[in-house]
């Protein structure tokens, strides 16, 4: 397996070195037209159980055009697209239906026994056990925010789709949910495909950053430093100015800097 791929153009070839003779996702030649105008251009992509992958590119470029479609959001017949039946997605504003507390909102649509000890059990997971019975719009942002974190994982999907999760919000909360969101893809191994514009947020989180232009992969970067040692220095003095700013929470659910790198 190779150790770092350069940012070489793939265009429709298939990205070689998936790890996993089984990808959890499995994509060749899609196609996504709106009109006349042809959004995702022969897209081949694999990716591995387990695997972190960040999805870079410009406005327009077909992003969330793409998640939509591994999420299952958007008809697209007749084409060659395998995704895992058990997968969530996570939306930059967190959706909660304002007239149920916490705790229904992570329970709705959950089948199985116990929706309620469930419900709390991920509640918990993201540091808002004390929160089970507000109402979403007494939340924060970065609190609404781990609450569709917790609806999400609630599913045990085998893939978490997240789009753009953090951009809504300020620096100290997002970099708390990027702890927050490794400490829960380390524990529950989901494999992750996160939309983002933020090229730092990408290096940070994921095994695999892609950059999508044109409806196409034009560069990949397979990232196998370990994440406590990428940018330790920058992320140290980061949490040490943000910490003098404040923040909407503060809780022991949150992973501590530096960033415990287990079995990675
Ligand atoms: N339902 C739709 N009907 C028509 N055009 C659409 C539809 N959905 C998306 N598009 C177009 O497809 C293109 C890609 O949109 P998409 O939202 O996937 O881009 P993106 O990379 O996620 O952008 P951004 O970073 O701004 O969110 C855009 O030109 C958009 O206008």
């Amino acid at each position: 397996m190779d150790a770092r791929l350069g940012f070489s153009a793939l265009q429709s070839a298939a990205i070689p070195d998936s790890p996993h003779p089984e990808p959890v996702v499995r994509l060749r030649n899609f196609i996504r037209r709106f009109g006349a105008n042809t959004i995702i251009d022969g897209l081949d992509l694999d990716i591995a159980p387990g695997e972190f992958i960040a999805l870079l590119g410009r406005s327009g470029s077909g992003k969330t055009t793409l998640l939509r479609t591994l999420a299952g959001l958007d008809e697209i017949g007749g084409q060659d697209v395998e995704v895992p039946a058990s997968r969530a997605v996570v939306f930059q504003d967190a959706r909660l239906l304002p007239w149920k507390p916490v705790w229904k909102n992570v329970a709705l649509g959950l089948k199985g026994a116990q929706p309620r000890e469930r419900s709390e059990a991920a509640l918990k997971e993201v540091g808002l056990g004390h929160r089970l019975n507000a109402w979403p719009l007494t939340l924060s942002g970065g609190e609404a925010q781990r609450v569709a974190l917790a609806r999400a994982l609630v599913r045990e999907p085998k893939l978490l789709l997240l789009d753009e999760p953090f951009a809504a919000l300020d620096a100290l909360t997002r970099y708390r949910m990027h702890d927050l969101v490794l400490s829960l893809w380390r524990k529950h191994r989901p494999a992750v495909l996160l939309v983002t514009h933020d090229v730092e947020e990408a290096i940070a989180l994921a095994d695999r950053v892609l950059v999508l232009d044109s409806g196409r992969i034009v560069a990949q970067e397979r990232i196998t430093a370990p994440r406590g040692e990428r940018a330790s220095f920058a992320q140290r003095l980061r949490e040490k100015l943000l910490s003098h700013l404040g923040g909407d929470d503060h809780d022991d659910a949150v992973v501590p800097f530096p960033i415990a790198e287990a079995a990675e």
